[in-house]
């Protein structure tokens, strides 16, 4: 790559404090067993910057893809029964690997398997976060995975690129590099043929017209593209920019970042609350807004009153995080409601006014709502 280097990738190759995060199919044979070469060149490229005074929490998959082999299974299972197995097998191989491979740079590394309540339970966060720090703070690097083998599917978090994205703001890291099997965001499946590469995302705009698909080839990886294009959107609306790239080009992503598509940031840091709101809560409803209410909960950054409710859908209880929905579908913010689900049928569309005084209060109060663009 020729030419100056963007901000973004500046701010890559500076950053003091990095979450990488690398997928199964970087780490693991076809077959289905740990690919130790891999596993040791990535090992030696984060070491390096941990030995130059960097510190770096490696957010690594692999649990399962690592126990196929092990136990006799021929391909990924489909039943979470045996992914729970596999994973179970595969995370503690997968844990000694790292253990065994960082010991060769004389580092050490702490395992930490979170489950989705971790980060979004607000209680769990700060907890999980003082465990990260204090590792980091003594010099050790955090090793990080779902905790699979008790992760059902209505609890998961999605995949590892969210995962990533989570723990990036969960430590305040300084950047997020996001390793896969391919070089970098295309604007077509890469497998098609025909696709050239994005080198900069600089916000929505460049983002038009791309199309983001599922998992590689491999049948290892679980996201695909569209996970790591979803899990780059969190990190850099919250303030940290990404580098996607290829785990064999690890070293330059983590050296002069010239390499893959780098997502600039383009919001400003959330305070733990607010990312929590935007991210990580679990939502129990939908408010669906008119034009009027949404640029002036987007745009305005006001309250959103009941007169711009156009519908209601889900069981909720005042206190409980809602979607706030545009017109077009699109999910414009979110926030904490202050009514029940069933108060709003007959408020919703009545300006203030029409109401009596003890219903005149925002359904969403500005200090509790987070835009979404
Ligand atoms: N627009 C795109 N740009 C790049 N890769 C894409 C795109 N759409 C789909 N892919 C596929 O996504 C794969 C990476 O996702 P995945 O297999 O889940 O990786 P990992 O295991 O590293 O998380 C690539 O191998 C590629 O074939
Ligand atoms: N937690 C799972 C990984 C899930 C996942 O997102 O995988 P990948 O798409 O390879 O990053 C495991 O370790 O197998």
């Amino acid at each position: 790559m020729s030419g100056e280097a963007s901000t973004t990738r500046k701010a890559v190759a500076a950053a003091q404090r990095i979450v990488v995060k690398v997928g199964s199919s970087s780490l693991t044979t076809a077959s289905g067993g740990l690919d130790q070469d891999r596993l040791d060149a990535l090992v030696d490229t984060v070491s390096r910057r941990v030995v130059d005074g960097g510190q770096v929490v490696l957010v690594s998959s692999g649990a399962i893809a690592a126990g196929i082999a092990p136990l006799g299974l021929r391909r990924r299972p489909r039943d979470l029964a045996s992914q729970q197995a596999a994973a179970s097998v595969g995370q503690q191989a997968l844990a000694h690997a790292y253990a065994e491979s960082f010991s060769r740079h004389d580092l050490i590394v702490g395992q930490v398997l979170l489950t989705a309540d971790d980060v979004v339970r607000r209680g769990h966060y700060r907890n999980a976060q003082r465990t990260l720090d204090r590792l980091l703070g003594l010099g050790a690097v955090p090793v990080v995975n779902e905790n699979d083998t008790v992760a059902t599917h209505e609890i998961r978090f999605g995949d590892n690129d969210r995962l990533a994205a989570l723990v990036s703001h969960l430590v305040g890291a300084d950047a997020l590099v996001l390793l896969s099997d391919v070089d970098a965001l295309y604007d077509g499946d890469p497998r098609r043929g025909g696709a050239s590469a994005i080198r900069e995302v600089n916000g929505e705009e460049d983002m038009v017209g791309v199309r983001a698909g599922s998992a590689g080839a491999s049948g290892l990886g679980t996201g695909g593209m569209a996970s790591k294009v979803e899990a780059a959107r969190v990190a850099c609306t919250s303030g940290i920019p990404v580098l996607l790239t290829s785990a064999a080009l690890a070293d330059r992503a983590l050296g002069p970042a010239d390499v893959g598509t780098a997502f600039a940031a383009t919001g400003s840091r959330l305070s733990a609350r607010r990312f929590w709101l935007a991210h990580a809560a679990g939502a129990s409803g939908r408010l669906w807004l008119d034009d009027g209410a949404v640029t002036a909960v987007v745009r305005r950054r006001r309250s959103l009153l009941a007169a711009g409710i156009t519908a209601v859908e889900g069981a909720f209880d005042g206190g409980d995080v809602v979607e706030l929905v545009a017109p077009s579908g699109e999910v414009v913010a979110r926030g904490v409601v202050a009514y029940d689900a069933g108060e709003l049928p007959q408020l919703i569309g009545r300006s203030s006014h029409e109401l009596p005084p003890e219903q005149r209060r925002e359904v969403v109060h500005a200090d509790d709502l987070v835009p979404l663009r």
